[in-house]
Order: structure tokens, then C-alpha cells, then sequence
């Protein structure tokens, strides 16, 4: 494989939380502007699925999920993810922004990223630049979770009242390399394989049986779905490239702590791939009271390497493991 064949599957995540008093964003952030602020970044829908909770976008480098007081762009590959901040805190009054939450794990490849990404300081600047100069929002002091490419960078603003007006929310982020090669072949375009074959061979739609998916299959490899059940949302997306092989599981906006789901879902997400390691970030917009253990699962075959907890200056918390395989 050449250098120019390799993908950077790692993304880069950012939310945008509004106040109430900034209205409906839906109504506001239609696909037509969403595709025009998007250009900047360096990507493009390819498909959308607009239900009643939420707006669900497959991008050419992952997905957008609009919510009527919230967005979350998720970008890969060489995106600019940080020039879309202005024209999205610019959909309503910026003042009505009280959380931004940008996160990314560590790079296969950094020095192919574009300035600012293509190093921790000098993001960590420039987001800190976009916060002051758009928001008065309160900056937290940046997180890096592991090490190497097990990294978990997370950087935020708050504002004083961001707990109360964001709910109870968790949001979970599995980042997954060396994917087993028999599944990642799952993710090659050949002849009658499809969008939705490799949805099901792959064992995708037993994640959540009953969410509504739409999926789309790049051209020769490669692989995105989103998933939406009510305000519950997920989204997956494969580099299956020999070189630099990576998934990624999100979801948001599922009840994790009283369904129970979580000890189903995290097994059923590492079975699709059987990755030879990963880390899993959960976040949580209530505060620690001990009960974010409850959402830490314990896997058979895999050993966590490492294992941290941070309490956000919102009063949210970070759980953040790293798993390896062990044979
Ligand atoms: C599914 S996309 C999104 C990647 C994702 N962030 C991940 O977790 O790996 C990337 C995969 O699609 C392939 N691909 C094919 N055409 C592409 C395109 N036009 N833009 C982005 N990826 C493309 C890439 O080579 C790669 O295997």
C-alpha cells in the first residue's frame, strides 16, 4: 500500500450545546446551510435520515447529529473541524452557546493532520482562542487521557449554568485499531455486497435491534452508519485499510443507567470488529456520585491498561479505559 492509500479513521468530535432561549436549532440549521458550513471543514453529506427528535447526517468523513439545542460534527480523514465553529455558534446569538466539547483520540498519522491538529499545544491554543473570542464561556483545563495512540484528548467550555440546561445525558465513544482481518473484508465493495449486507454480516444491526439505520459503503472500502431510536442516536464508521485499521462506536442520548443496555451493546460493538485494542470514553453530565462505575464493563479477553476518572468543571465526569487483547 502507498502513503497516499493510508486513511485517518481517528475522529475529531465537537458539541455545541444552546441555551432554550436560542429556540428551535433544527428550524434554524437546515441541510442546506449545515452542506454550505460543512465546505469549510472539507466534507459533505451523503446521506441523511431526519426523524422526529433528530436531524442524522452521514458526512464523506462521518456524521452530524442536530438536535433542537444541540449539534455534534464528527470529522475524519484531514478535516478542519474547528473552521465550522464560528458559522455554528453564529446560527443563533453566540451567547447562547453554555457548552462547547471538543474530543479526539491520537492520531495514526499526526503530522498529515492540518494545522492546528497536527500537534496537542497549538490545538489546545486555538480552541481556546475560538472560545474567547465567540463565547464567555469558562474554558476547563485540558485533558489527555493514555498513552501513545491510546490517547484521549478532551477540551471544553462551560458556562455557570451548563449542568442545569444540558440534562442527563451519557455519551460513549469506543475507538477501535486492529481490526481482526477476517471482519474488516466485511467492509470491501464487491459483488453483491451492499450498504445494508454489511450492516447485518458484520453483526452492526444487533446493536440496537430496534434503531432506524441508514448506512452508506464508500467506494472499494470503507464504511458509516447512523443509528436513531428516538433521542437515542449512534454512529459507526470503518477504515478497514490493512494499514492504520480502525472503528469507531458512538452513542448519545440512551438511557445506559436505568435500561441496562450497556453490558449488551459494548460486547455486541467489539464482536463486530475484534479489535486487538481499544479505549471506551464515557461522559456524563451528572455529577460523580459513584454510580459512573456502574457503566464500566468488564470484558473477557481484553485487559484494561488503564483505567482514569475526571470530574469536568460542569460537574459532568470522564471515564476512560484502555483495553489490549490477550491471547
Ligand atoms: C468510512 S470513512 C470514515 C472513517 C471513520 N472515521 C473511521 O472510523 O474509520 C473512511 C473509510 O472510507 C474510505 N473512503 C473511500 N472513499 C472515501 C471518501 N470519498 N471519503 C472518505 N473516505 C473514503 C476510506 O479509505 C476509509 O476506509
Amino acid at each position: 500500500m502507498t502513503t497516499d492509500e493510508r486513511f485517518e479513521g481517528v475522529e475529531k468530535r465537537l458539541e455545541i450545546v444552546f441555551s432554550p432561549t436560542a429556540g428551535k436549532l433544527r428550524e434554524k440549521l437546515t441541510e442546506k446551510l449545515l452542506e454550505q458550513i460543512l465546505k469549510d471543514v472539507k466534507c459533505h453529506i451523503v446521506s441523511r435520515k431526519l426523524e422526529e427528535k433528530v436531524d442524522a447526517y452521514l458526512l464523506s468523513t462521518s456524521s452530524c447529529f442536530v438536535y433542537d439545542d444541540r449539534v455534534i460534527v464528527k470529522t475524519c480523514g484531514e478535516t478542519e473541524i474547528f473552521k465550522c465553529i464560528e458559522s455554528l455558534m453564529g446560527i443563533t446569538d453566540h451567547q447562547n452557546v453554555v457548552s462547547v466539547v471538543y474530543t479526539r483520540g491520537g492520531f495514526f498519522w499526526p503530522e498529515r493532520q492540518p494545522f492546528p491538529h497536527n500537534d496537542d499545544i497549538e490545538e489546545n491554543k486555538e480552541f481556546l482562542k475560538l472560545l474567547e473570542k465567540l463565547t464567555k464561556l469558562k474554558p476547563m483545563k485540558a485533558l489527555c487521557m493514555g498513552t501513545g495512540n491510546k490517547k484521549w484528548h478532551v477540551l471544553g467550555g462551560f458556562s455557570g449554568d451548563s449542568l442545569t440546561s444540558q440534562g442527563d445525558f451519557v455519551t460513549v465513544e469506543v475507538s477501535m485499531r486492529g481490526l481482526d482481518r477476517e471482519k474488516a473484508k466485511v467492509f470491501y465493495e464487491k459483488e453483491n455486497v451492499t450498504k445494508t449486507t454489511m450492516t447485518e454480516e458484520s453483526g452492526i444491526c444487533y446493536i440496537f435491534p430496534n434503531a432506524i439505520i441508514d448506512a452508506h459503503a464508500f467506494d472499494k472500502c470503507g464504511y458509516s452508519m447512523n443509528g436513531i431510536e428516538g433521542k437515542g442516536i449512534s454512529t459507526i464508521h470503518v477504515s478497514p485499510e490493512d494499514e492504520g485499521s480502525f472503528a469507531s462506536f458512538e452513542s448519545f442520548g440512551y438511557d445506559f443507567k436505568n435500561e441496562k443496555k450497556f453490558e449488551h451493546v459494548i460486547p455486541t460493538v467489539l464482536k463486530c470488529f475484534s479489535p486487538k485494542q481499544f479505549t471506551m470514553t464515557v461522559y456524563s453530565t451528572v455529577p460523580l456520585e459513584g454510580n459512573e462505575l456502574e457503566l464500566k464493563v468488564d470484558l473477557k479477553g481484553y485487559k484494561c491498561l488503564e483505567e482514569k476518572i475526571h470530574k469536568l468543571d460542569n460537574g459532568g465526569s470522564v471515564v476512560y479505559q484502555s483495553f489490549e487483547f490477550e491471547a
